[in-house]
């Protein structure tokens, strides 16, 4: 018989519900953690991966299209009982059940980012929309990876989280700095208006191994050239600057602020600030003496400098880089020479 009250309230069912799967009983189901990484088999996301793991608690989902990520940065973990991995783009919709999204779905090196300017927006659009549609449905706990390019070419230096940026919003790097800005509001919408648990680090630039050997981006172009006895392209004018955070601190930092109780935007990032000259110099110091330095032609829009201010990520996370730029560079060689195939002379 239907229940007296209109709107289910009330609503008394005469059936049990269903016996949970006789697997989830299991000791090993019982205790998980289920947590969804867009964006998995790319650079950040798949250290990400092998940190997340390590821990028995957890089993991990990635989801990835392989636009810029690849299988072989997941090698170790196909097949494994905890671990799953899905080929899907996040500009579709996706119906799974997790507790924890960490959404990094999108190409992050400036030549991928500018090669389908259309597709970056729609990702970083649609994509977060659709992510934060599943995490409304399932009740998960939501983290960004955004980007110290919502700061665009900074008027205030270091940049700290309240500044709102000086971006421009029609140029050819608009597809990536504005679609993450949108990201960011499309997390506080959700918040605000549905409740959800978001997190949001904004990430400054990350190195270390796996990055693509010809991604395009400075550390990896300058590491790569380096080995392979090229010339190490400094683009104009070379005064430009970077603060540059090994791959290690930064998966920290992210599994902090998601664990943690504080919203941010946090700013992730090494504060040690280098212009690209001197980075050059560091790499040919470090990786090849016999290296030339040239200069060459710098692309539209390039930020000017870069340099986080960390106390919030101090203050509210404990945390803070450990890995100095000199000390990282070593340690990206080796990966890079492995995979380049030649060993150091
Ligand atoms: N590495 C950095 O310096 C840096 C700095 C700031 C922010 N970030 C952010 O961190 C995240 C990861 O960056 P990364 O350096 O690992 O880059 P990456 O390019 O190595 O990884 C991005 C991953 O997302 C996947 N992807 C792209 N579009 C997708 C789509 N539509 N659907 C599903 N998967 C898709 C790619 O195939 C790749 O595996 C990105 O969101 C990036 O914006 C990185
Ligand atoms: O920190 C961030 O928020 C951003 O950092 C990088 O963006 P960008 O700093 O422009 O990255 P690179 O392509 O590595 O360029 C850094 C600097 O090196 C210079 N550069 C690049 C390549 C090169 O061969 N030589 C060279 O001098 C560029 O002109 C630029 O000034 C990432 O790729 C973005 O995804 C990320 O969001």
């Amino acid at each position: 018989m239907a229940s007296e009250a209109s709107n289910g309230d009330n609503h008394v069912s005469s059936k049990p519900p269903p016996e949970p799967s006789p697997l989830r009983k299991a000791k090993f189901f019982q205790a998980n953690m289920r947590i969804l990484i867009t964006g998995g088999a790319g650079f950040i996301g798949s250290h990400l991966v092998d940190r997340l793991m390590q821990n028995e608690k957890n089993e991990v989902i990635v989801v990835d299209n392989y636009f810029t990520g690849s299988k072989d940065n997941l090698r170790q973990w196909i097949g494994h009982p905890r671990f799953e991995l899905i080929r899907h783009d996040v500009t579709e919709p996706l119906l799974i059940e997790v507790d924890q999204i960490y959404h990094l779905a999108c190409p992050a090196s400036p030549i991928f980012y500018k090669y389908n300017p259309v597709k970056t927006i729609k990702t970083n659009v649609i994509g977060t929309l659709n992510m934060l549609g599943l995490a409304k449905r399932v009740g998960a706990r939501i983290l960004l990876t955004s980007t110290s390019e919502v700061y665009g070419d900074p008027l205030m230096h270091p940049q700290d989280e309240t500044y709102w940026g000086n971006v421009n919003p029609i140029g050819v790097r608009s597809c990536y700095d504005e679609g993450k800005r949108v990201a960011e509001t499309l997390m506080f919408d959700y918040h605000r208006q549905h409740g959800i648990e978001i997190r949001i680090a904004r990430i400054f630039n990350t190195y270390g191994p796996r990055m693509n050997i010809d991604d395009g981006r400075v550390v990896s172009n300058f590491i790569a050239q380096a080995i392979r006895d090229e010339p190490l392209t400094v683009q104009l004018p070379g005064t430009q600057t970077r603060s540059f955070c090994y791959v290690s601190d930064m998966v920290d930092g992210l599994i902090r602020l998601m664990e943690g109780d504080n919203t941010g935007p946090i700013n992730l990032g090494n504060p040690g600030e280098f212009t690209m000259l001197e980075l050059a110099e560091n790499v040919k110091e470090l990786i090849n003496p016999e290296v030339e330095i040239v200069k060459v032609e710098n692309t539209p829009d390039d930020p000017r400098q870069r340099k986080p201010d960390i106390t919030k990520a101090k203050e509210l996370l404990g945390w803070e880089p450990t890995i100095k730029l000199r000390d990282g560079l070593p340690l990206m060689e080796d990966d890079f020479r492995k995979r380049l195939g030649i060993p150091r002379k």
